[in-house]
């Protein structure tokens, strides 16, 4: 049985942010992610986790006001101690929230020198913090103009040249077919790498169903792979986010 989780920054968008864990809960959701969880107080935060029984499986580093914008700096040359500092405020966080995975989000950057320093810095993020997940996405560069990590080859350079075991690949079906045209063949190239799974229907971004993805089938092939991370719906609802839920059955 696959094991899905609500995105809340962009699932239970209709309620307030605090009453969307109880929402989540009562769709039936197990566990939640939340890409920003900056700006509410965190003890709060850790009480819908635990009143409603869910998983915190995501939360994404850097802090968007820390930054200027929510792309991130891992691959930036130059910005290696900006780096540095916001990721200790992350792991600050996580300290509470104790999410399963951190996403490293690699920043706006290009060339080979970028590449070098997003392993840098990934090799020191994983050290820094061992037994904390961590993970990389490739995300296209037509919704994201020149993030750096937008292929599949580059994320798994990267994740060869650090070659620490708490950094994966996050694969986010919906950037991958608009990388790829084939979210199904990205996931049989690199699916093997991936200990995080987001879904989104292709080409709009609403619920995961009925577009060019045919996710029956990409959720039977994750099955028969043996994938048995989190697969969580990270989409804008069609319609509202309970009427739109009925791809998960
Ligand atoms: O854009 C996406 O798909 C993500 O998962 C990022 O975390 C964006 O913040
Ligand atoms: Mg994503």
């Amino acid at each position: 049985m696959p094991k899905f989780c609500a995105n809340l920054t962009w699932l239970f968008g209709e309620l307030p942010y605090m009453d969307r864990f109880r929402a989540a809960r009562e769709a039936g959701f197990e566990g939640v992610e939340v890409l920003f969880p900056y700006d509410c107080p965190t003890q709060d935060m850790r009480d819908q986790l635990v009143l409603n029984g869910l998983s915190f499986v995501l939360m994404n580093c850097p802090l968007p006001n820390a930054t200027g914008g929510p792309q991130g700096f891992a691959a930036v040359p130059g910005g290696e101690e900006r780096f540095r500092r916001d990721f200790d405020r992350t792991l600050r966080f996580a300290q509470v929230l104790k999410p399963l995975h951190i996403h490293i989000m690699a920043g706006v950057a290009e060339g080979p020198e970028a590449e070098a320093t997003f392993v840098r810095n990934l090799r020191w993020a994983a050290a820094r913090a061992p037994r904390q997940g961590l993970t990389i996405e490739p995300i296209n560069r037509i919704d994201m103009p020149g993030y750096f990590l937008a292929d599949y080859e580059t994320a798994a350079r990267v994740l060869d040249a650090v070659a620490s075991p708490n950094l994966a690949l996050q694969f986010d079906a919906y950037h991958a077919h608009r990388i790829t045209g084939d979210a199904a063949a990205a996931w049989g190239a690199h699916g093997h790498r991936a200990r995080h799974v987001q879904v989104a229907g292709f080409p709009g971004r609403h619920e995961p169903a009925g577009g060019a993805i045919d996710y029956p089938a990409f959720f039977a092939r994750l099955a028969a792979d043996g994938y048995d991370g989190w697969i969580s719906g990270e989409y804008a609802p069609a319609t509202t986010t309970v009427d739109g839920l009925g791809w998960i059955r």
